[in-house]
């Protein structure tokens, strides 16, 4: 907020010092284009789906705001809000089909869009229109005997949009939006519905984007398909962004005010000597700075001089919730027949398996047969081809994983998927999202998971990037306990451990059961899991060879053979014998 404050004040001293009209104008593109970077930043910044294609929003905001003015006499002060309504339609229009896509297939569809609009604009014969003066009342109009007011509605658009960035930033939008951009499997299973969470990006981030090209309309007077839907117009929104710094509120200011004026400057001074030759200064600054500092000014500068010691969280923890009592042979989890194929290769075939309440029940089986495929068809990653899974009686094949972690199925992965650019505390509040509805409250939870897997509070504070494998892994599971699911899906968690760290975690994994939530666990780690499993489940070629419990299932022929092979325990046997 000082900041913003900060910014606003240097703008104005800035703009009252400043007597050319032409640097009055850069200023006020250098606000209108800061815009754009935000606008762009909420969509792609902070959900890293890529755009190249803001163009569209803010050709819109553009022509709704020129064509009110020119056919329907309507002044900018209405027209401007007018393209912000018709932006975000177009948002909302562009984001239901395109979400379809995921990384660079996004940010190429996304491209489509301005290109068709320009086309449009141009057959519908509105290659160069004109808004007209209105000497009578220009105020009323957005015409201004002093162009800086414009300066200064730019200024106050843009802070608009750094109160909205800010907004974001500091809300479970923002973190919601940070773990799709860092890792989406890991947010949809940690209950995160990453389509609630990008559309409302996406037309946020198309208002504003509307809005910017409005007010450049009215500063500029004049509108053509090539100068607001152009390529030039979506690769601005991305540079300043990129040069600046991605995902913060800080980077598409900082890229504008430097970006904006050295185009501008360049063109004046060696445009008339050599023309093209500020293309190519523009073009190598940019290039520059990208293999200079590759996320962009603000990180770097961050990094460097303001890095702050991790943050000890100070809140308190959640109580303990009650144990929840398992009903005696109630079975939580049934499947029935479960059959996945990948083309010829049969990964699960025909499993049926009850896990029982209160339980820990292990899944063993040698490499490639079939476990996580099991937990990626249980927690919605995968349909299965044929069968059913019922979670307490009710049928949850179909659901997205994110519905099947908020029906209460938690999980953790083979190979760690943390949101390293965020701390430990933020990537378990995460987790808890799904478990209340009120912010504050989440982050309590989440520390009550961190204090239950246990991890310390300085650890809390500290950035997943930086971490060490039994962090990860205490993190994963704290992500998933912070849920407060009734089943957890726990696959190889003691990967990778040494040894006193996999007592660790064995240890925190008996504290959640105690508990009662109910496990089921992949472990390769027999000596691990003959102590945490009350029943044992052994897949092979993706078949189910063994089920009961664990004194009797190590003994059986089939399991010895599957683990070792039919040669060593023919030899084993031959030499007992
Ligand atoms: N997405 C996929 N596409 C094609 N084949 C796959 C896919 N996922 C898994 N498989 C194959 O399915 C079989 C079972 O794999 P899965 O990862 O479930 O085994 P696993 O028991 O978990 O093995 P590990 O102990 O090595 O993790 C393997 O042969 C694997 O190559």
């Amino acid at each position: 907020m000082t900041a913003i404050a900060g910014i606003v004040g240097a703008f104005v001293v800035v703009l009252l010092l400043v007597d050319s009209a032409y640097y009055r104008l850069i200023l006020t593109l250098v606000v209108i284009w800061a815009t754009l970077g935000l606008a762009w930043n909420m969509l792609s910044g902070y959900g890293g789906l890529i755009s190249f294609g803001h163009a569209a929003f803010f050709g819109l905001g553009a022509y709704t705001v020129t064509l009110a003015m020119v056919k329907l006499d309507i002044t900018p002060w209405l027209g401007i809000p007018m393209g912000v309504v018709v932006g975000m339609v177009a948002g909302l229009l562009v984001g239901l089909p395109t979400f379809r896509l995921r990384g660079h297939y996004f940010g190429l569809a996304m491209l489509a869009y301005p290109l068709a609009m320009l086309y449009v604009f141009e057959w519908l014969g509105y290659q160069e229109v004109t808004l007209p003066m209105k000497r009578e009342q220009p105020a009323a109009w957005m015409q201004f005997s002093d162009p800086r007011v414009h300066a200064l509605l730019g200024l106050g658009l843009m802070v608009l949009a750094l109160l909205a960035s800010l907004a974001v930033e500091r809300s479970r939008f923002g973190r919601a939006l940070r773990a799709i951009k860092q890792n989406e499997a890991a947010a949809e299973a940690a209950g995160i519905d990453t389509w609630r969470w990008k559309m409302p990006a996406m037309v946020l981030s198309a208002g504003f984007a509307a809005a910017a090209g409005g007010l450049y309309a009215v500063v500029l007077l004049i509108v053509t398909p090539p100068t607001v839907f152009g390529v030039l117009v979506s690769a601005q929104a991305l540079i300043v962004c990129l040069f600046g710094g991605v995902g913060t509120l800080w980077g598409p200011v900082i890229g504008a005010a430097i970006l904006v004026p050295l185009a501008e400057i360049l063109h004046g001074e060696l445009g008339s000597v050599v023309p093209g030759i500020q293309g190519v200064v523009y073009g190598l600054a940019i290039i520059g700075i990208i293999l200079l500092a590759p996320e962009g000014i603000f990180w770097r500068l961050r990094d460097r001089f303001f890095a702050r010691a991790p943050e000890v969280p100070k809140l308190a923890p959640a109580p303990d919730p009650p144990v929840a009592l398992a009903r005696p042979h109630h079975e939580l989890l049934v499947l029935e027949g479960v059959s996945r194929a990948f083309g010829g290769l049969r990964a699960i075939d025909n499993v049926s398996l009850a896990v029982e309440e209160g339980t820990v029940h292990g899944i063993i089986g040698p490499n490639g047969a079939g476990k996580t495929t099991l937990f990626n068809v249980i927690n919605g990653f995968l349909q299965p081809d044929s069968g059913t899974i019922r979670f307490d009686g009710r049928d949850i094949v179909g659901l997205r994983p994110n519905r099947i972690c908020r029906a209460g199925i938690g999980r953790t992965f083979q190979i760690v998927r943390a949101f390293p650019r965020m701390t430990v505390l933020e990537n378990v509040t995460t987790g808890a999202y799904v478990a209340t509805p009120d912010d504050r409250e989440a982050e309590r939870l989440a520390l009550w998971a961190i204090d239950r897997v246990g991890l310390s509070r300085r650890e809390a504070g500290q950035m997943a990037a930086g971490l060490t494998m039994r962090q990860l892994r205490l993190l994963e599971l704290a992500r998933a306990v912070a849920a407060r699911p009734r089943l957890l899906l726990l696959d190889e968690i003691l990967a990778g451990l040494g040894h006193a760290e996999l007592e660790e975690v064995v240890e925190a994994i008996r504290r959640i059961a105690r508990g009662g939530t109910t496990v089921l666990i992949i472990e390769h780690t027999m000596h691990a899991m003959v102590r945490l499993a009350d029943r044992l489940t052994v897949l092979d070629h993706g078949a189910l060879i063994a089920d009961g419990p664990p004194a009797e299932v190590t003994r059986d022929a089939a399991v010895i053979e599957a683990y070792l092979g039919r040669k060593w325990v023919q030899r084993a046997a031959d030499r007992v014998a």
